[in-house]
């Protein structure tokens, strides 16, 4: 099979060849004993887009071999921070020069629209990696001084090896810089399996990888279906650490694999059903604004999707009304044109699954006030959904939906709200809104979540760090949190003086 596939850029007519084999130091290549395929589909359209080398368990051996050689010679401990800086800062430019071809082929491959790809996903993967290509030189270790005279010890934090990183197709660029960037500055090489429903991307990125110079084997990908290459990862005996986004149910997998392998060290970026707050004190309309981004967004496919509002009582009906006209004024449709906002959901799976709580919703005795059918012709979209008159116990209101459907409950009391906002297995996002400062510190402080946003929602940093509490994961990304996930620390102690008498 030819090791590229074309697509057509529907907007322009214009033909885009994709690399399709497997990306194994430095270059394009056939699976070593397969002929599977991945077929990939315009979630816009339910057509074919092209197809692309499935790798196997076989190459996942051959990808995490040439990862270990690069980590042995021309990478880990054998080239300088200030190199690997240089470098990184080099593939932030080419991906900047190549936004507009990512973002359209992003578009087609997972739903979301042209613009919002290109401003949001690749202008923060851009950012992502040149936040880490500061911290590439400033991996420091510390002094500790033991004894005065005669004793030293000192920290050096080592990269931490060869890592797998298996990324989701909810953000397949952006999921790809989160990963790459820290591990990259750290001195780390990289396996990488793209998300079997989006892999188009991060097979351009790889082209990117050879452009900005950096040796074979650094970064390798992979494409795989999750039980075969993701398996082979999370359980092979020579990566050192894999680093996951993903559901919750194979997050458990995976740290199963890696306990039972080598104990790799492991991070995990699971799911959510995040509560969002609103109090009567609020500015109503701007936290109607973000709890419509909180759901929204990436048409719910988001593991901080602010999938639970509950409201206080005294300004319940007004907020209501309100965030059902702001959900309203959505753009959901051709994801090429400039003004939309929303897309289709990424497969006829999660589709399924989304109508599929849509319904448990209506059964269950929750009250669409906002959408909640079907929407006639082609593409996996949905419309945006609110739910009024819900119960805790609702599947809607337990369970990760990843859609645009949003729960909405009410409230009396602040101390009822965190009660409510903390019933959940997950502990990921969380938002309140008053424009009582105590009160956004009190309630803040009680809310189990690895991120909570105040007057707020959904935004993120490079520079902040971002993972989960409860069943929504294990370790940080981003900030400066990322780099121990990517380092291990070595302790050197150093003797100058200390005469040892020997027998004790
Ligand atoms: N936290 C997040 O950002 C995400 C959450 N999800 C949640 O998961 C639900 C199901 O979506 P899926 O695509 O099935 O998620 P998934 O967790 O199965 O897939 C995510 C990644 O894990 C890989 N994978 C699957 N099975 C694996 C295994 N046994 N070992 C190693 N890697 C494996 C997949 O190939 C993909 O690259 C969604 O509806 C959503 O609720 C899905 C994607 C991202
Ligand atoms: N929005 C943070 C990354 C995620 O949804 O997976």
């Amino acid at each position: 099979m030819a090791q590229t596939a074309r697509i057509v850029i529907p907007a322009t007519n214009r033909e885009v060849t994709i690399p399709s084999g497997l990306f194994i130091n430095n270059q394009f290549v056939p699976s070593a004993d397969s002929q599977e395929l991945i077929h990939t589909i315009n979630p816009a359209t339910e057509e074919p887009l092209c197809s692309v080398v499935a790798g196997s368990a076989k190459d996942i051996d051959i990808a995490v071999a040439a990862a270990r050689q690069a980590f042995k010679t021309t990478w880990g401990k054998n080239v300088t921070g200030f190199e690997r800086s240089r470098l990184l800062n080099k593939l932030a430019d080419l991906m900047e020069r190549d936004a507009q071809a990512l973002a359209e082929v992003e578009s087609l491959n997972n739903g979301k629209p042209v613009r919002i790809a290109r401003d949001f996903d690749i202008g923060d993967s851009i950012q992502c990696l040149r936040y880490y290509a500061g911290w590439a030189d400033k991996i420091l270790g510390q002094t500790i001084e033991v004894d005065n005279k005669t004793k030293l010890a000192f920290t050096r934090h080592d990269p931490i090896g060869v890592c797998g990183q298996i990324i989701p197709w909810n953000y397949p660029i952006n999921m790809w810089a989160w990963k790459v960037a820290p591990a990259l500055a750290c001195g780390c090489t990289i396996v990488m399996k793209p998300s079997e429903l989006t892999p188009l991307t991060a097979l351009m990125l790889s082209q990117l990888i050879v452009e900005a110079g950096f040796p074979p084997g650094v970064v390798n990908t992979v494409p795989s279906l999750g039980s075969v290459g993701g398996a082979a990862l999370a359980s092979h005996k020579d990566v050192d650490k894999v680093a996951f986004t993903g559901s919750t149910i194979t997050g458990r997998k995976i740290m199963e694999a890696a306990a039972k392998s080598n104990l790799k060290k492991v991070s995990l970026e699971l799911g959510g059903k995040s509560p969002h707050l609103v109090f009567e004190s609020a500015d109503l309309d701007q936290a109607a604004n973000w709890a419509a981004l909180g759901i929204l967004y990436n048409t719910g496919q988001d593991c901080t999707a602010g999938s639970r509002l509950y409201v206080q009582n005294s300004i319940y009906d007004k907020f209501v009304s309100l965030l059902v006209e702001k959900s309203k004024q959505l753009v959901v449709g051709d994801g090429f044109d400039e003004k939309t906002a929303g897309g289709p959901l990424v497969s006829k799976t999660q589709y399924d699954k989304v109508m599929g709580y849509i319904e448990s919703g209506k059964s269950q005795g929750a009250k669409a006030i906002l959408g909640g059918e079907k929407r006639p012709g082609k593409g996996y979209f949905v419309d945006p959904t609110i739910f009024t008159d819900i119960t805790q116990s609702m599947k809607i209101v337990q369970e990760e939906i990843f859609g645009p459907v949003l729960s909405v409950g009410r409230f009396s009391t602040e101390e009822e709200a965190i009660t409510l906002a903390n019933d959940t297995t997950y502990g990921l996002g969380a938002g309140l809104h008053s424009n009582d400062a105590n009160q956004c510190m009190r309630v803040s402080s009680m809310l189990e979540a690895g991120t909570v946003w105040i007057n707020q929602y959904n935004l993120l940093n490079n520079n902040v760090p971002f993972g989960g509490k409860k069943q929504s994961g294990i370790g940080r990304e981003l900030g400066s949190y990322a780099l121990d996930e990517y380092t291990s620390v070595k302790a050197v102690h150093w003797n100058f003086g200390e005469k040892l008498d020997w027998p004790l």
